[in-house]
């Protein structure tokens, strides 16, 4: 089977790889479409992501969806034929937090396309059964390979405990600022502030739901809000961008009383915090990472038209193109997200 493998000197090649076979507990998925992340994109140009390293060839992606070559002689719900998104951490199920359910803090996970552990960017991919979510007919490929960071959005928007008629404000308008945008929509936020660097990406916020916008190089992210709500502040704050964390700011969107959710993975994100200002306005401060069982959820409000999250998939490239692919995801300011389709 065709890959495209990212090697030690960070330059993708095409491998003749044997079709792996599906143990007893897993099916093996002919994969179709792949989104690109953006740590996908840092490992191709910095070869490293904190303490995980491209050290061996790896294959990238992890968001990701496909169609059953062949079932496990030990699978009972899943058929050849069946569309389905993959989840893309294989965790221990034993230590204290697959126990607790919050399964996306397991330290023995194996993530797809974290080293050392290769991703979807094959024609064929060997899955656990119980991480490959059936998709119906009315959900797309696409929206399956999505829903690994929409799932990240309903993760945040459930930490950050948002509900019915909230205002939530969201720093970013990349892809995880826009999933956290639809995410909050679907758990009923009416009120959407978002600040982003780019006028592109805050224009396509506005044509999906967002009142408000900002361009913080521009204007002032905590004063739009504060604008906005007549001086109360949002319910609920979001980071998600990929800079270092203006939390002064995303505490001052915040109301009394309101919480504030760090999505964003910065390279430096050491930052001062002026403590009392958490303390005197009772705000909660809270990190979310990854999502535990929020694929369900995810595929049922796709289903039912809840949510929205295909308009984020900008383009898509073949995966001989991948890396004309990973060049425009780098580049282009105005694109949100590139998809890589498989087996064309
Ligand atoms: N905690 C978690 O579970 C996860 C975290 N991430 C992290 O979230 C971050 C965002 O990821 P993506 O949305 O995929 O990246 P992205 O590149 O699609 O979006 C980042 C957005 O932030 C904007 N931005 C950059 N600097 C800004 C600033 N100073 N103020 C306002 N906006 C600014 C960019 O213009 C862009 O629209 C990354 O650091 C990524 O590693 C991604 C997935 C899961
Ligand atoms: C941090 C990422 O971008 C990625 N989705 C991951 O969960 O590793």
């Amino acid at each position: 089977m065709q890959t495209a493998v990212l090697t030690e000197d960070l330059a993708f090649e095409f491998e003749d790889r044997e079709r792996p076979t599906s143990d007893s507990d897993e099916v093996l998925v002919e994969m179709t479409d792949v989104g690109i992340c953006k740590s996908d994109v840092h490992y191709w140009e910095h070869g490293k992501i904190g303490e995980y390293v491209v050290e061996d060839p790896l294959l990238l992606g992890h968001e990701s969806a496909g169609v059953i070559a062949e079932v496990g002689d030990d699978v009972e719900d899943l058929e050849v034929g069946d569309r389905v998104a993959l989840e893309p951490g294989i965790v221990c199920g034993t230590c204290e937090h697959c126990r607790r359910g919050e399964y996306n803090l397991c330290p023995n996970v194996d993530f797809m396309a974290t080293p050392p552990f290769d991703g979807a960017f094959a024609e064929y991919v060997a899955w656990p059964a119980d991480l490959a979510h059936p998709l119906p007919d009315n959900v797309s490929q696409v929206e399956g390979a999505l829903c690994e960071p929409f799932a990240v959005g309903l993760h945040a928007t459930r930490r950050g405990g948002v509900g019915h008629g909230d205002t939530v404000a969201i720093l970013g308008g990349g892809t995880v600022g826009s999933v956290t945008m639809e995410a909050a929509k679907a758990a009923g936020a009416t009120d959407i502030i978002v600040g982003d660097i780019v006028d592109s990406k805050l224009e396509r916020a506005e044509a999906h739901g967002a009142d408000a916008t900002v361009n913080v190089r521009e204007g002032d992210f905590a004063a739009t809000v504060e604008d906005y709500t007549d001086g109360r502040g949002a319910d609920v704050v979001f980071e998600a961008t990929d800079s270092e964390p203006d939390v002064e700011a995303l505490i001052d969107a915040a109301r009394r009383g309101g919480t504030v959710v760090m999505i964003g993975l910065a390279d430096e994100a050491t930052v001062e915090v002026d403590a009392l200002e958490i303390i005197t306005n009772e705000l909660d401060v809270l990190g979310s990472f990854r999502d535990a069982n929020r694929y369900g959820p995810a595929i049922d409000l796709l289903a039912e038209g809840a949510a929205e999250i295909e308009w984020i998939a900008d383009f898509t490239e073949p995966l001989g193109n991948v890396q004309e692919a990973f060049e425009r995801a780098r580049d282009d300011d105005d694109a949100i997200k590139g998809m890589i389709s498989i087996g064309e």
